[in-house]
């Protein structure tokens, strides 16, 4: 992995091969039963079960270490400054990387597998596209052609959402988005009630600018993180699994007169392929190298994805 500090040998990251990671399992009580397979390959069925039990599960595991520490620190913290401290803090974990590197479906397999731990039973997750600004302002702004970049989403929303988790509060609501209606979904919200801990999964929760007019004095949004993950892989791997899943949709969700894409499914399969293409390079590519890859290295854990999303190596932070 080119982390720009590895040739003078001070990487932040310890790397491990996917085997190293793997054999970590051994500590790792409780291998899932058969049916705990299945509901998670229920998220999505091309994760394989080595998969789930070799990558996973230890990392499941790694970050339940992280959280009970978190956890006992608050408990101290709050006998040392009294009675008056809030009840309960949600520990916060941060899942970004590029358009189809597979966010969603590695934020709901830790959030299954985070809740068998006896410390966190609770777990929500909550994705950042219910804050994109609707379609009607980004119409309105020019902004069409660059949802998922900075300026497409409504940043303070989000901190203010965060805020309120941090802080404790109950219970904090969160704007929905629809990738049926490629739009956010009016008076629609999620209810995050107090979990031991919250999944925040989007490519924009590592950023760390924004344009300049109202970049002053804010904050970033891990700043509300206790732990960051980045998936990452090649950009050539990255725009295949876009196509294809693509193509899928094209076969199955825009068939719906009323998808907001249907228009694409009446398109040829090389117009079709041309088309994802394009919207990849135009759209998530660039802002995938000009807003996400540059996160990469302010994240506590990479993993690092081959080609049929298995993962090769994986990077902690030991600085
Ligand atoms: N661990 C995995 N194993 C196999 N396929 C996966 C895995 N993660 C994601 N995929 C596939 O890759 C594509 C993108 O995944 P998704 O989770 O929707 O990505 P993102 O949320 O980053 O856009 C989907 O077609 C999904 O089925
Ligand atoms: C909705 C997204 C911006 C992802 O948002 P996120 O949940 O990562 O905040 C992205 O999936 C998207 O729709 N991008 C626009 C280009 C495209 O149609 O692929």
């Amino acid at each position: 992995m080119d982390l720009k500090l590895d040739g003078a040998g001070l990487s932040p990251f310890r790397n491990f091969s996917r085997a190293e990671w793997a054999a970590l399992r051994a500590d790792t009580p409780q291998p899932l039963k058969t049916d705990e397979i299945q509901r998670l390959q229920g998220f999505n069925d091309r994760l394989s079960t080595p998969e789930i039990e070799e990558i996973y599960l230890p990392l499941s595991r790694l970050l339940s270490i992280y959280v009970g520490a978190t956890q006992k620190l608050f408990r101290q913290m709050q006998k040392f400054l009294g009675p008056e401290q809030n009840g309960k803090m949600p520990y916060i974990i941060g899942v970004a990387g590029s358009v189809a590197v597979g966010k969603s479906t590695t934020a709901r397999v830790l959030q299954a597998l985070l809740a068998r731990w006896p410390n966190t039973p609770k777990v929500a997750l909550v994705t950042t596209d219910g804050f994109l600004l609707p379609n009607a302002i980004l119409e309105r702004e020019g902004l069409m052609g660059r949802k998922g970049f900075p300026e497409s989403y409504d940043l303070p929303a989000l901190l203010h959402f965060l805020t309120d988790i941090k802080a404790g509060r109950r219970p904090v609501r969160a704007p929905v988005y629809s990738h049926f209606d490629y739009d956010v979904t009016p008076n629609l919200t999620v209810e995050v009630d107090q979990p031991d801990i919250l999944i925040v999964e989007g490519l924009n929760v590592l950023q760390t600018s924004r344009p300049p007019k109202d970049g002053k004095g804010i904050p970033f949004v891990s700043d509300f993180f206790d732990f960051k993950v980045y998936i990452d892989a090649d950009e050539t791997i990255l725009e295949r699994w876009y196509v294809e899943r693509f193509m899928r949709l094209r076969e199955t969700a825009f068939r719906d007169p009323k998808a907001y894409f249907h228009r694409y499914s009446s398109l040829t399969a090389a117009e079709a392929d041309a088309t994802a293409r394009a919207i990849w390079r135009s759209i998530n590519l660039l802002n995938l190298q000009e807003n996400i890859l540059p996160t990469r290295q302010r994240a506590d854990l990479i993993l690092r994805k081959g080609g049929d999303h298995e993962v090769e190596a994986v990077s902690l932070r030991k600085l």
